[in-house]
């Protein structure tokens, strides 16, 4: 992952080492990318830019940030699929569409992928700033004293509460001489994506064609994700997926498989944390049970892949010496959920922990993976959640007040409609509620996560299946089954092991939640002290 940072100032002065803000930023986005890190000064009649970059290199040539031409200079994180790219590196590649264009909208428009990035456009004296379609990274801006502030990460310093995260669907424009920020919206510009519209359509007769195009859309998503990384060893495994042996990332292991050479390795990492409270032990937790049971059933079904099983088990000292750390790292983000599903992405994509080799045995071993993949996104797109499943069950308020029938023979379309609206609304947040915190806490071990359910061809098709097929009710039985369609398409690619598996969410799967004494009673929405 890379990081991004940029400080404006009015001032004719470079005067950034009293600049706390500019050095607790700096300090942050310089552990997002290990691999170079540089500092710029840009001097207008204005004022002065800095533009500090720390580069996370994955994608070949190896190319040094901020890119700079006479006429534009670019902070890039992230990565891009557009397949005109070829062997370029894809900031580069930015580059170029900027001067052939000559238009930022219609360059932000073409690019397909997870990225956040700042543009600054030398002659117009504006700097342009945002995130992708969905908002996969994190970005933050603040203006403080006249001085603008673009940052991946917020600092922990007093002036944290003038940052705002960017919103996803909107383009950020600084104009130099006058120190004000527009704010531009995607739906006003012609070349600029419209939100995504999650369809409102029911039954559909056949549906085996639309396994096979989940299947592969969802395999050209995963493909996309994991054949343009370099890296100089070839017998270290070239990324990772974060394993808790649940459908989704299961799903994920197997298409990969699916898509590698023989002999390749890939890392599974599963997070486990020792909870004293419940003082269920790491080896105990409902995912590093079906991590396990789910590595087993990959390794006799690809034999030809070499997938390792990671164990991160956190105890409770490690838990305890960097939650202030997550805490910080979250920032906006600040309820007890936010901490409990962090603190786990942080520790599992350190990837530090052993490598099981058989029932018995095990050895230690860091993952230095820089990719991971995660099954982010499933839910939100095919109704995973047990509230989703509340909308329909005979015995819910919800349910109750909507359809007065208990019988599954009348559902109602009140209820599908409730559904669709809950759906739209899971895709329209995931930026705020998920991808901008968890990208903080895995960007800071200089690794980037990548998410193949969240792929724009993939998200297009997804959105588009029937609500019935997302959320499944037999008549008969009054069965509900959740993520229906992605368990028939499990079934479709021979994992019936895992299709009809319930998964816990991450922080009750490793429990990671309620660690500590007296927190029985917290509610996952209190607030952080
Ligand atoms: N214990 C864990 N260890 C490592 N990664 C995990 C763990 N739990 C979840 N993840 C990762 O985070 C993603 C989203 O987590 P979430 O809690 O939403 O699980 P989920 O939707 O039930 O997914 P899955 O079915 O893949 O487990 C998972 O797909 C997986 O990539
Ligand atoms: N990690 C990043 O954001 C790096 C940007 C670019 N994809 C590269 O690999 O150079």
């Amino acid at each position: 992952m890379c990081g991004i940072l940029l400080r404006f100032s009015r001032s004719s002065n470079v005067e950034i080492d009293d600049d706390y803000t500019f050095q607790g930023a700096k300090q942050l986005v310089s552990e997002r990318g290990t691999d170079y890190q540089n500092l710029i000064h840009i001097s207008s009649n204005n004022g002065v830019s800095s533009l500090y970059s720390s580069v996370l290199s994955i994608r070949s040539p190896f190319t040094q940030q901020p890119l700079q031409s006479e006429l534009y200079t670019v902070q890039f994180n992230g990565e891009l699929y557009n397949k005109e790219i070829k062997d370029k590196n894809d900031g580069h590649w930015i580059l170029e569409l900027l001067h052939d264009y000559n238009n930022i909208f219609k360059v932000i428009g073409t690019l397909e992928g997870e990225f956040a990035y700042t543009i600054l456009v030398h002659k117009e004296k504006k700097i342009y700033f945002g995130k992708d379609q969905l908002g996969k990274k994190s970005l933050a801006y603040a203006v403080i004293d006249g001085t603008l502030y673009i940052s991946s990460c917020i600092p922990d310093v007093p002036t944290r509460t003038c940052f705002h995260e960017c919103e996803n669907l909107s383009m950020y424009i600084f104009d130099m001489e006058t120190s004000e920020i527009t704010i531009s919206p995607f739906k006003d510009n012609e070349y600029l994506p419209n939100e995504y519209l999650v369809s409102d359509v029911r039954d559909i007769g056949i549906y085996q064609p639309l396994i096979s195009q989940i299947v592969e859309s969802l395999t050209g998503a995963v493909s996309t994700r994991t054949n343009n990384i370099h890296t100089l060893n070839p017998s270290i495994a070239k990324y990772a997926i974060l394993f808790s042996g649940g459908i989704d990332c299961s799903l994920l292991a197997s298409l990969a498989a699916t898509t590698s050479y023989p002999g390749a390795t890939i890392d599974l990492l599963n997070v486990s944390f020792y909870n004293p409270r419940t003082k269920t032990l790491p080896e105990n937790t409902p995912d590093r049970k079906l991590g396990i049971q789910n590595w087993e059933n990959l390794c006799r079904m690809y034999p030809h892949i070499r997938f390792q099983f990671i164990e991160v088990d956190v105890t409770y000292e490690e838990y305890m010496e960097h939650k202030e750390k997550v805490k910080q790292l979250i920032y906006p983000n600040n309820t007890e959920m936010d901490l409990s599903i962090a603190i786990a992405f942080y520790f599992a994509s350190r990837g530090k922990g052993s490598s099981r080799i058989n029932a018995d045995e095990k050895i230690p071993y860091e993952s230095t993976c820089k990719v991971l993949l995660s099954g982010l996104g499933a839910d939100e797109l095919f109704g995973g959640y047990t509230r989703h499943e509340r909308f329909f069950t005979p015995t819910s308020n919800i349910r109750k007040k909507h359809n007065k029938s208990t019988s599954f023979e009348t559902v109602d379309a009140n209820l599908y409609h409730l559904l669709q609206q809950e759906l739209q609304k899971d895709l329209s947040n995931l930026w705020i509620r998920n991808l901008s915190r968890d990208d903080k806490v895995i960007a800071c071990w200089s690794k980037e996560v990548r998410y193949p359910f969240l792929d724009t061809h993939f998200i297009n098709d997804a959105t588009s299946v029937p609500l019935n097929l997302k959320l499944h009710y037999d008549p008969q039985s009054g069965d509900i089954t959740r993520k229906w369609i992605l368990r028939q398409v499990a079934d479709q690619l021979d994992m019936g092991w895992v299709s009809n598996e319930a998964k816990r969410a991450i922080q009750f799967g490793a429990k990671s939640a309620k660690m500590e004494a007296g927190s029985g009673k917290m509610k996952g929405t209190d607030k952080l002290t």
